[in-house]
């Protein structure tokens, strides 16, 4: 790619850094080096970096369209459906079965590269002229076996609640067929899509759990306390976001109970939100709330290739927005481990491997 003109251009201003306070800047050194686990990545509509794009033939222009969420205000309340109609371009792009698995490798060698030992990828099974959904999963999951490096990687499939019930059901007979087939990749399930269209159908979600899914849920993205509580009912192994639960942030006491009383863990995607306008900025970021009352969490990038972040960044703005101490932010990571849809044995194997790097590392807590 040398000798071409750069996609981003140097005076790009990147909104996660300039929101920052980064009083301390010098932790992203330990969180680059840090074991992390990723547990909320959407695939191709969000993780596929610009330069893949590039690699896949997209033109410039669109490339610039794809981040452009990352340089703009985020003071806008169509910040959110800006997000949404910007996904096209990355699909536009990936409209054969050779682009869908050129692109899981590279999202896949980009997480490696960021210091991921535990990476859940999701994606919505999508037909093109010339793929079927099959084919788009059998795509992904290749991509996936075919990778020789040291990041255990599982998939999740999407349902994008924004599909009517036949495209829903239609999606669900093919993940359940696939799931059958690569029971060691393929691990659950997730409802996703504009928050602000479609709804959450339980029947789905209770269906997919008979069949041996874990089940994780987009929740709280948006206000919508009835299906805030639905979903919470439901209790899935996970909720995605989870913004709009606690009274204070937009939910409701109610809901915010319940989340206490399930304990169900909360996919927190710091800079996505800070972006499409759903938190106020980083350090107003619920995390605080759940920190503070001590629930679970997990933090994660949501779609890194759109908002130019990584897993590393996000752990940063913990230690830079929230006070959280190295040793803390080791902890985020590990408890994630247990919070993952990977076997008890990978889990052992994944907590050892934290632990020895712990160990091997004193010099860098101090
Ligand atoms: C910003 N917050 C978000 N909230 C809800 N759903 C999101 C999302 N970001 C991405 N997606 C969902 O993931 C799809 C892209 O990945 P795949 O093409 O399926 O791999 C998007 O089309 C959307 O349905």
């Amino acid at each position: 790619m040398s000798g071409e003109t750069p996609i981003i251009p140097h005076d790009f201003k990147f909104l996660s850094s300039s929101q920052s306070s980064e009083t301390r800047p010098s932790i992203l050194p330990f969180c680059r080096s840090l074991p992390k686990v990723e547990l909320h990545a959407h695939l191709i509509n969000g993780s596929v970096d610009p330069v893949t794009l590039q690699e896949l033939g997209c033109m410039e222009t669109s490339i610039l369209d794809y981040i452009k969420l990352a340089s703009l205000s985020n003071n806008t309340s169509r910040a959110l459906d800006e997000c949404f109609d910007l996904f096209r371009i990355a699909h536009n792009a990936t409209n054969t079965p050779q682009a869908v698995h050129l692109a899981t490798r590279r999202v896949i060698e980009d997480f490696d590269k960021d210091n991921v030992i535990y990476l859940e990828l999701r994606t919505t099974p999508r037909a093109e002229q010339g793929m079927t959904k099959q084919e788009y999963v059998e795509a992904i999951v290749t991509a996936i076996k075919e990778y020789q490096g040291d990041v255990l990687v599982k998939l999740i499939l999407s349902i994008n609640r924004s599909h009517d019930a036949k495209a829903c059901q239609d999606s669900l007979d093919v993940i359940l067929k696939k799931k059958k087939l690569y029971p060691d990749i393929i691990k659950g399930i997730d409802l996703s899509g504009n928050p602000k269209v479609g709804g959450f159908d339980s029947y789905i979600f209770k269906t997919a759990r008979e069949n041996g899914l874990y089940t994780t849920i987009h929740c709280g993205e948006v206000k919508n306390d009835g299906e805030v509580t639905d979903i919470l009912g439901f209790k899935p192994d996970r909720i995605g976001h989870g913004n709009f639960v606690h009274p204070d942030y937009g939910g409701c006491q109610e809901n915010w109970e319940l989340l206490c009383e399930k304990r169900v863990p909360v996919e927190c995607c710091l800079t996505s939100n800070v972006m499409t306008n759903t938190t106020r900025n980083y350090s107003e970021h619920h995390v605080k709330e759940l920190i503070s009352s001590g629930l679970p969490y997990t933090i994660s990038t949501d779609d890194k290739g759109v908002f130019l972040t990584d897993l590393s960044r996000e752990y940063s703005h913990l230690y830079d927005d929230h006070a959280l101490t190295k040793e803390a932010l080791w902890k985020v990571s590990f408890n994630s481990v247990d919070y993952s849809f990977a076997s008890s044995a990978e889990k052992s194997l994944l907590k050892s491997k934290m632990i020895e790097w712990k160990r091997d590392n004193e010099a860098l807590f101090k």
